[in-house]
C-alpha cells in the first residue's frame, strides 16, 4: 500500500473526513473548490497537523492521534511541487536543482542529477535562471528539484493550474514517463477529468470533505455520477490500446483495443506504441441492430453489463465489449424506446469528434 489516509480535522467551518488507500503509482485527488484535497496534501506533507487519525506512506506512520506520533514534516521525505514552481529566481537551473539534493543527508542519495534531468528534458536549461523559463519548463525544474531530494512520495497540488492548455499538453509526457518509471509514487490534486483521465492510476474523489469515490482509474472514470456537473461530461471508459497501423492516405491511424479496432486521427506514435484512450460516456450512441451508412467509423460490438442512473434524464449504459469495459450515456426515453437491459447486445458507435488529443494519451504498457 503507497498511501493510507483515515484522518478527521475541522477547519472553521469545514469538517474534513477523509478514508482512503491506494496502491497507485499516480493518485489523482479530484473535487470542486473546498472540497478538501489540498487539506489532504498538507495533512500528509506536514504542513497541517490532523484532528485525529493516522496517515501511512509506503508503510511507514507518518501521523498517528492514537500513538501520538507526529514526524515532522523535513523528516518525511515528502517532494512538493506547487501550482507556481517557487524556484529561487537569483540561483540558475543547475542551482535551484542541486538545492534540493541539500537537505538530503549523503548516504540517502539516490536520485542521479544526470537521469532527473534526461526524464525531464532540462538539459539545456541549466545555466539558465528561472526568469527566462516558460512556465511548463519552469514546472519541470520544480519536480527535478523535488525529485533529486530523494523522496518517498511526491505531492503536486494543482502544478499545471496555472499554465495554458499548450503549455500542459507539453508537460504532460513527463509526468507521464515519471508515473510509468515507478521509481516515486505521486498524488496530484486536480480539478480537471480530462487531466485525471491522462495520468491518474488511482482516483479518490472528494466532496464537501468526504471522499465519496476511489480504486483504479478506469473503475473511478466509467461511473459518471460521482463527478460533479463540471466534470461529468468528462467522464467515461479508459481503455488501453496500441498502433496497428497508419492510413497515411486519409490522415488516420487505427488502434487495436480488446474491444475492436478504433480508429482516430494520425498520431505520431510508432506502429506497436501504446496509449490510453477515453472514451467519454456523452461521445458514445447505442444502437439495437448493426448500424449502415453512417459516416462513423468507430461501432464496437457489446453486450449491455448493467444500467446506471446518471444526472435527471440520463443514463449511464455499462457495455462489455470484449473485455473492455465501456460506458455510453443516453437518455432515460431511449432506454425505455430501444428496451434496453442487462445482458441485450448492443453497437457502441463512438462520434469522430470523440478522438481529440485529449482523449489520447501516452501511456507505457503498466500505466493502467
Ligand atoms: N485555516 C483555515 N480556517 C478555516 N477554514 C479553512 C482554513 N483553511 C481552509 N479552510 C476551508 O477548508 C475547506 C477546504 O479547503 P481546501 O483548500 O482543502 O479545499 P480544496 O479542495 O483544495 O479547494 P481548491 O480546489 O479551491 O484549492 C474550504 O472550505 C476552506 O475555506
Amino acid at each position: 500500500m503507497i498511501l493510507d489516509v483515515d484522518i478527521r480535522h475541522r477547519q472553521g467551518a469545514f469538517a474534513l473526513e477523509a478514508r482512503f488507500q491506494s496502491s497507485g503509482r499516480l493518485t489523482a485527488l479530484f473535487g470542486p473548490s473546498g472540497s478538501g484535497k489540498t487539506t489532504i496534501v498538507n495533512a500528509i506533507g506536514g504542513l497541517l497537523r490532523p484532528d485525529h487519525g493516522r496517515i501511512a506512506v509506503q508503510g511507514r506512520v507518518l501521523v498517528s492521534t492514537a500513538q501520538d506520533v507526529h514526524v515532522p514534516k523535513h523528516r518525511r521525505r515528502i517532494g512538493y511541487v506547487f501550482q507556481e514552481g517557487r524556484l529561487f529566481p537569483h540561483l540558475d537551473v543547475r542551482r535551484n536543482l542541486m538545492f534540493g539534493r541539500w537537505f538530503t543527508p549523503r548516504a540517502e542519495r539516490r536520485a542521479n542529477f544526470e537521469h532527473v534531468v534526461d526524464l525531464l528534458g532540462i538539459a539545456h536549461l541549466l545555466d539558465r535562471r528561472p526568469a527566462t523559463l516558460s512556465g511548463g519548463e519552469k514546472q519541470r525544474v520544480a519536480i527535478g528539484r523535488a525529485l533529486l531530494a530523494d523522496p518517498q512520495l511526491l505531492l503536486m497540488d494543482e502544478p499545471l493550474a496555472s499554465l495554458d492548455e499548450a503549455r500542459k499538453a507539453e508537460i504532460y509526457p513527463y509526468i507521464e514517463r515519471l508515473r510509468d518509471e515507478g521509481a516515486v509514487p505521486i498524488v496530484l490534486v486536480s480539478h480537471s477529468v480530462a487531466e485525471i483521465a491522462r495520468l491518474a492510476t488511482a482516483i479518490v474523489v472528494l466532496q464537501e470533505g468526504r471522499v465519496v469515490a476511489s480504486g483504479p482509474a478506469p473503475d473511478i472514470l466509467r461511473h459518471t455520477s460521482v463527478f460533479t456537473q463540471a466534470g461529468l461530461a468528462e467522464a467515461g471508459a479508459l481503455i488501453e490500446a496500441h498502433v496497428l497501423r497508419h492510413e497515411d492516405r486519409f490522415g488516420l491511424t487505427v488502434l487495436q483495443a480488446r474491444a475492436g479496432t478504433l480508429t482516430v486521427p494520425r498520431l505520431g506514435h510508432p506502429v506497436g506504441s501504446r496509449l490510453r484512450v477515453r472514451l467519454r460516456a456523452r461521445d458514445i450512441i447505442l444502437s439495437v441492430r448493426p448500424p449502415e451508412g453512417l459516416s462513423a467509423l468507430n461501432v464496437l460490438p457489446g453486450l449491455i453489463a448493467s444500467l446506471d442512473e446518471a444526472e435527471e434524464a440520463s443514463v449511464d449504459v455499462q457495455l462489455a465489449c470484449g473485455g473492455d469495459l465501456i460506458v455510453a450515456r443516453v437518455t432515460r426515453k431511449s432506454v425505455e424506446e430501444l428496451g434496453l437491459r442487462p445482458g441485450l447486445p448492443v453497437h457502441a458507435i463512438i462520434k469522430s469528434v470523440a478522438f481529440d488529443s485529449e482523449a489520447l494519451g501516452g501511456a507505457g504498457p503498466e500505466s493502467m
